[in-house]
């Protein structure tokens, strides 16, 4: 059987998101029998092909006025050609978003993000985690520090660049994201062989 390909589609106005993108593939890393590869929605036009072949698609944008981006809408957008033949119907799907706030509107973000799976047919993946820093003994630097289910929240401070940030807990939120959608890949291709 060759690799199922797990694509991380994803926009980034000014790099934190892509800092996120890319701890969502060091996830899937993780897990050698898929294969992750990331992709710009700036370089969509080129990766159709990739997509249309994935078993997974992840997908990830800046929370900008309160929703998705609109850099990541206008993939979304152009998305309608497959959805057209139901092409992207039983793909696995996950989403992780990034804002300045500590809240945000982060959820909403999200909530598009899976609302765009759902007119495809895809299957969502959640996070999987309790939060963490609910409780005294918490702290920022826990594992869904920022408390998301539905998938990966992660928060930048809007004064510093992406070296800085997103933050070395939401890093990890996003790789135990990206390894949990590897597993759960894996599952749904070999049900199906
Ligand atoms: C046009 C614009 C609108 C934004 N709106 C929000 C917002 O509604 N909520 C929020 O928490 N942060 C907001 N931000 C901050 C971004 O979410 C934050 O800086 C994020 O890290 C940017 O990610 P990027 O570098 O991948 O583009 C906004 C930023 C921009 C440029």
């Amino acid at each position: 059987m060759t690799k199922p390909v797990i694509a991380i589609v994803y926009h980034s106005g000014y790099g934190h998101t892509k800092v996120q993108a890319e701890a969502v593939l060091s996830g899937v890393a993780e897990i050698p029998e898929v294969e992750g590869t990331l992709i710009s929605v700036d370089e969509a036009d080129a990766a159709w092909e990739v997509l249309d072949g994935a078993a997974a698609i992840i997908f990830g944008a800046p929370i900008y006025m309160g929703s998705i981006s609109a850099g990541f809408w206008g993939f979304a957008e152009k998305t309608s050609k497959r959805w057209m033949e139901l092409k992207w119907k039983d793909k696995i799907a996950s989403g992780f978003v990034n804002s300045g706030s500590q809240n945000g509107d982060k959820l909403q973000g999200l909530h598009a993000l899976y609302n765009l799976s759902q007119q495809h047919g895809m299957v969502w993946v959640g996070l999987g985690l309790h939060p963490g820093n609910n409780n005294s003994a918490g702290s920022v630097n826990d594992l869904n520090r920022l408390g998301g289910f539905g998938g990966a929240f992660a928060q930048s401070n809007i004064d510093q660049g992406p070296d800085m940030g997103p933050p070395e807990a939401d890093r990890r939120t996003a790789a135990y994201l990206g390894r949990r959608v590897a597993e759960a890949t894996l599952r749904w291709e070999r049900g199906k062989a």
